[in-house]
């Protein structure tokens, strides 16, 4: 008999290995939830006649126990007690669950004694017929990773300890699966995010410069280029206003339109309305035809207004109105046209002076100064000047059909010591030159103006050698000086040189002639 009985064991032991063992193969298969679910429901329902009542997983915070998963059949007759139920937030605190997480192999309720003692679960469990309910802790090594509550007639030690270990590693990996699911999805996120960033910044790829100054540039266009807030750019001449207009075009949402540019400063005073808003046939004299203004050219992409500065009075108070009313009307027109433009505005005249002058209506430059960007002069980047010098010798000695790959330190250092007052395009033009004058392939001679050297500025040099605009400039400059400043109107440097005020304007431009020029000390 005895050897009936140790027979049978051996029996009923080796069927529960074997069961242990396709059920740790079932749960190698396993990656996610719904795989745990089928798994638990193929091996645990249908063989060992066992229903899974709850797990739970204790949250990130270690306290809270989140319900991970639990068999909706049981719950088919008990819908009220079962709603309860979820409305309840577990701990790991909590009597029962303290008591499970801290046993070594779990314990055994029996559920019509638990039922009778008043647990609102244990009434749940009854409606399945099952005798009794095995709480286990799941575990990973020392931690525990939640519980489990099975419910079935008989279960052996052996099988609830296989169980709940084979279960817990299934969890750990899910969870390990989910966390890296999640922080792919982050860093699918993040990426999406700085590529954004990166077309932003690196539309501006064609500027060159890395320095601190223009690193302040990138970020001011980066915040502003998505929006349509008005820009204003500002710097002295040869900054690369334009230049920054455009990648702040090319950066926005109106990318895929032309942006329309109107230069302020080279329309005569009569012509800029009609350049700006249109006119109708018969306007005026010279009007043949009906011609739309460059707003109209615009609409739904970017107007970048030149030279803003230097825009009559007049045409002033008609750009106040198409920028307050998002309208325009054509020279001699009488229909009122609705536009969706974003400006950008550019100017190297110091806006507020030109306010207090007279020459600039207040009102316009507070619509037009809602976003600045102040571009450095070149003098005050000099850590940008190798990159920019290379940048146009690869650029003009590849207009040229030359190849030139260095640059000598000895040039770079003499550019580093000129004070740039036509700033990056004087570098550019001057690099143009030197490269179609440079016969083999390194850049071993620049062609600098002797005079703004940032080291020894001084009027007492040699007045030889140099073109007849250098000594233009010299010479407007020093007028300047002895006017104090004064351009136009009486006792101004327009007049000592008996120049229209606007020629001589233009001709500062071209010169590169600026404040800091004449109303420098020496
Ligand atoms: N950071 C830069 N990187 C590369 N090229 C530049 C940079 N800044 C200016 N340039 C070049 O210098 C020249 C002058 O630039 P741009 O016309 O934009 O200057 P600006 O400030 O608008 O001048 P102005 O006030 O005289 O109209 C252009 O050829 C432009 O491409």
């Amino acid at each position: 008999m005895a050897n009936i009985i140790a027979n049978e064991q051996v029996i009923v032991k080796q069927a529960e290995q074997t069961f242990l063992l396709d059920f740790s193969c079932e749960i190698a298969r396993v990656r996610t939830k719904a795989d745990l679910e089928a798994a638990i429901f193929k091996v645990l329902d249908k063989i060992l006649h066992a229903k899974v009542a709850m797990i739970t997983v204790i949250a990130d915070d270690g306290y809270n126990l989140v319900r991970f998963m639990f068999d909706e059949t049981l719950f088919d007759h008990a819908r009220e007690v079962y709603d309860e139920m979820l409305g309840k937030q577990f701990t790991i605190e909590e009597t029962y669950n303290a008591k499970v997480l801290s046993s070594e192999d779990g314990l055994v309720f029996n559920v019509e004694e638990e039922a009778m003692s008043g647990n609102a679960l244990a009434a749940l469990w009854q409606t399945t017929g099952l005798k009794n309910a095995y709480s286990l802790p799941l575990r990973v090594g020392d931690r525990n990773i939640g519980t489990i509550w099975l419910l079935a007639n008989h279960l052996s030690q052996l099988i609830l300890r296989g169980i709940a270990a084979q279960i817990s590693i299934a969890i750990a990996n899910i969870q390990a699966n989910e966390k890296l699911q999640n922080y792919k999805k982050q860093l699918e996120n993040e990426n999406l995010y700085l590529k954004e960033q990166i077309s932003n910044i690196y539309n501006f790829s064609e500027i060159i410069g890395n320095g601190a100054e223009m690193q302040e540039v990138y970020r001011l266009m980066s915040l502003v280029a998505n929006s349509a807030t008005t820009v204003l750019v500002l710097g002295e001449t040869g900054t690369g206003k334009e230049l920054i207009a455009r990648a702040i075009h090319n950066a926005s949402p109106r990318k895929d339109k032309l942006m329309v540019k109107v230069n302020c400063a080279a329309l005569p005073a009569n012509l800029v309305e009609s350049e700006l808003f249109g006119h109708e046939r018969g306007a005026f004299t010279g009007a043949i035809d009906r011609r739309i203004g460059k707003f109209e050219l615009a609409n739904q992409s970017t107007l970048f207004l030149d030279e803003v500065g230097e825009l009559p009075l007049e045409a002033q108070s008609k750009l106040l109105r198409a920028i307050q009313e998002r309208e325009v009307e054509r020279v001699g027109g009488k229909q009122i046209i609705k536009v969706d433009v974003r400006l950008v505005v550019a100017t190297n005249r110091n806006l507020e002076e030109e306010v207090k002058a007279g020459r600039f209506r207040a009102d316009l430059y507070f619509r037009l100064n809602v976003f600045p960007i102040m571009l450095p002069p070149l003098r005050n980047r000099t850590e940008d000047i190798e990159a920019l010098t290379l940048f146009f010798v690869e650029k003009y000695s590849r207009n040229s059909g030359r190849i030139i790959r260095k640059v000598t330190p000895g040039v770079i250092q003499q550019l580093r010591s000129y004070s740039w007052p036509g700033n990056v395009r004087e570098l550019e033009h001057l690099i143009e030159r030197s490269v179609l004058l440079t016969t083999n392939s390194t850049l071993q001679e620049v062609y600098i103006p002797t005079n703004h050297l940032l080291s020894e500025r001084s009027e007492n040099k040699e007045q030889f050698n140099r073109t007849l605009d250098e000594v233009d400039r010299t010479y407007i400059i020093g007028v300047l000086k002895r006017c104090r400043g004064k351009i136009s109107g009486h006792g101004g440097a327009a007049a000592i040189l008996d120049i229209p005020g606007n020629t001589l304007h233009s001709k500062m431009r071209k010169l590169g002639v600026t404040k800091t020029d004449y109303f420098s000390k020496e």
